[in-house]
């Protein structure tokens, strides 16, 4: 099993599993200790076999020393929860147990219960009344009810059940392991783009992150110092001379850099790509040459990177560096994703950084740059759209943070994928970096020279668009967009791509369409969408990204994810059945952020 080190200072968060039970001694508590207690490891293992960490380690469970007949052992268990670092409770019982006197009260764990369905013993009864006393108290809890009844001997978890337990656990962890964590900002904001005005109350409210800010200084002050790993860097240079194809310069010849300003950039590219990391995360060889503050970094799980324009208009843009990091591979191998934002757009960040937790799978960060209708596709190229990308296209580029894995030269069962670190082989990563030419910036927008990545995602891969957005009196909304990448005939790519920056990475994406509201067809989609970015991810998340949003009470404004697959707290359900869109925004806009 691959694992790397947690990067992060604290523990990797654990899922406590709480056994319930009929507080009734002399016959009725007896009878149910054995059964209870299995349910609770049968969880235990399940969670434990299915689920990761981002580094790869498997997740651990912690489950309460005997099972909860009442406030006590609820108190012991909490207790027992605290010292272990439990960040996501489940509850679990096939009988009658007493409500609101065993249930865990701490607010901002996210938790769900499973009620057995079995008739002997009256699971579901205490389901529905925990249930009940979680909405009156405001601790919203997920409720989890199989579908057919089993008999109470069995200590097998149906398969609905099990989809239940891993989406909900899966979006728990995402919700403890960010928080304590940073975002690191460095620089300030980027062209007026709203999503790098960090702001920092959504980040302590909703997410219980904390906001870390450098200014871009600090990159020539580490390079001019030599506040880095020497032995590192020149490793790294070998390897990008080796691994990584410069393309053609697109730049008209009196625009073009000289060889030796591009020798140059490159230094400086992979210089501000080590220093960005140890930024993030810090580098223990930084204490050895006397830098014992800069070898701690900023705890930051997440960056972004202004950028443009006093950076770029003077020096190499951050293109290399945002793509490496963003990447599962680098000079040192095969590892986990670093999130960087290009343009410090945060809320892309926090986006990328929940479909990294939620799916342990590098990111796609995009401008979100034009639709392509079918009439305008046949007016340029001549050729009518077909297939997956018959009612037209997005065109989805970015300058910069695009992980190398979105050229989808990784595989599962023979399909283009992006996958976790430790599936991803030596020979894949190969493939990616061979499918990416490194194409000199284009100087009109970038002065100062620099790389882009150039690549072209492979066709037919189940991907989610999505991003948060922030609407002043409203808070924090999401929004989603299942959908495929879609392969043109290459000339029809060309013509298109050549219209606008072919230096960069394109993703061609359609979403699926419902018929109805944003979803009418790809051009609302377009139309809807909040920012001039998204977030690609590898699969189609939009279940578990609901999940998530509503344990953070960020409302979803529009999805395209079916109506059986969508799973929220039981107390959503009180705000309204007819209409889950409207009943989410008042259940978020009740209950408010979670740290708040
Ligand atoms: C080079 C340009 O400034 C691009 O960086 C710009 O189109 C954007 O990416 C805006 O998000
Ligand atoms: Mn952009």
């Amino acid at each position: 099993m691959t694992t790397v080190q947690n990067r992060f200072y604290g523990k990797l968060p654990k899922i406590g599993i709480r056994p319930t039970i009929d507080g009734r001694r002399n016959g009725v508590r007896e009878s149910l200790e054995d059964m209870t207690m299995n349910l609770a490891k049968s969880v235990a293992n399940l969670l434990t076999e299915n689920l990761r960490h981002y580094n790869g380690e498997p997740v651990k469970c912690v489950i309460a020393d005997t099972c909860i007949g009442g406030v006590a052992e609820a108190a012991q268990t909490a207790a027992k929860f605290s010292s272990e670092g439990v960040g996501v409770s489940i509850t679990v019982t096939p009988c009658w147990c007493y409500g609101s006197e065993t249930m865990d009260m701490t607010p901002d764990i996210p938790k769900a219960v499973w009620g057995f369905n079995g008739t002997e013993r009256p699971g579901a009864v205490y389901l529905a009344a925990v249930l009940a006393g979680h909405n009156q108290k405001g601790i919203p809890a997920f409720g989890i009810y199989g579908k057919d009844v089993q008999d109470l001997s069995d200590t097998s978890i149906p398969l609905d059940v099990q989809e239940k337990l891993l989406q909900f656990a899966k979006a728990g962890l995402v919700v403890a392991s960010i928080k304590g964590k940073s975002y690191l900002s460095m620089g300030s904001v980027s062209m007026g783009i709203a999503g790098s005005t960090v702001n920092p109350d959504f980040f302590q409210d909703y997410l219980g992150m904390r906001n870390e800010y450098i200014d871009m200084t600090e990159f020539v002050r580490r390079m001019d110092e030599e506040i880095y790993d020497k032995e590192e860097f020149h490793r790294a240079l070998n390897w990008v001379k080796e691994y990584c194809q410069e393309g053609p310069d697109n730049n008209s010849a009196d625009m073009q850099r000289t060889r030796e300003q591009k020798d140059k950039d490159w230094e400086v590219s992979v210089k501000m790509t080590l220093i960005a990391r140890d930024l993030m995360v810090g580098n223990p060889s930084l204490e050895k040459i006397g830098y014992g503050e800069e070898a701690l970094g900023h705890n930051a799980i997440a960056a972004g990177f202004q950028g443009q324009r006093q950076w770029t208009d003077h020096f190499p843009n951050g293109d290399f560096m945002e793509t490496i990091l963003n990447s599962s591979f680098d000079w040192n191998g095969i590892r986990p994703p670093y999130i960087m934002a290009t343009e410090n757009d945060s809320l892309n960040g926090v986006s990328m950084l929940f479909g990294h937790l939620l799916t342990n799978t590098a990111q796609v960060f995009a401008d979100v740059r034009t639709y392509w209708s079918p009439e305008a596709v046949e007016r340029v190229t001549g050729y009518k759209p077909e297939g997956l990308a018959e009612n037209g296209f997005i065109h989805l580029i970015n300058s910069g943070s695009a992980a190398l894995d979105g050229t989808g030269e990784q595989t599962k069962e023979g399909k283009p994928a992006i996958k976790p670190f430790w599936e991803i082989t030596e020979d894949e990563a190969q493939k990616c970096l061979n499918a990416t030419s490194w194409r000199p910036a284009s100087t009109g927008y970038f002065r100062g020279g620099g790389f882009s990545s150039d690549f072209l995602t492979k066709g037919n891969m189940e991907v989610t668009a999505f991003r948060i957005n922030l609407v002043k009196g409203l808070g924090p909304v999401l929004q989603i967009a299942e959908g495929y990448t879609v392969e043109l005939p290459e000339e029809v790519h060309h013509t298109l791509d050549q219209r606008t920056d072919p230096t960069w990475p394109t993703t061609w994406f359609v979403p699926n369409l419902t018929g109805e509201g944003a979803f009418k067809d790809v051009y609302s989609v377009m139309n809807n969408w909040g920012a001039n970015h998204c977030v690609v991810s590898y699969g189609h998340i939009g279940s578990e990204l609901i999940t998530l949003a509503s344990m953070l009470r960020i409302p979803v404004n529009m999805h395209n994810v079916s109506e059986e697959q969508i799973f929220r707290p039981s107390a959503w359900g009180m705000f309204g059945t007819k209409d889950p869109e409207a009943a989410d925004y008042r259940a978020c806009q009740n209950f408010g952020p979670l740290y708040r």
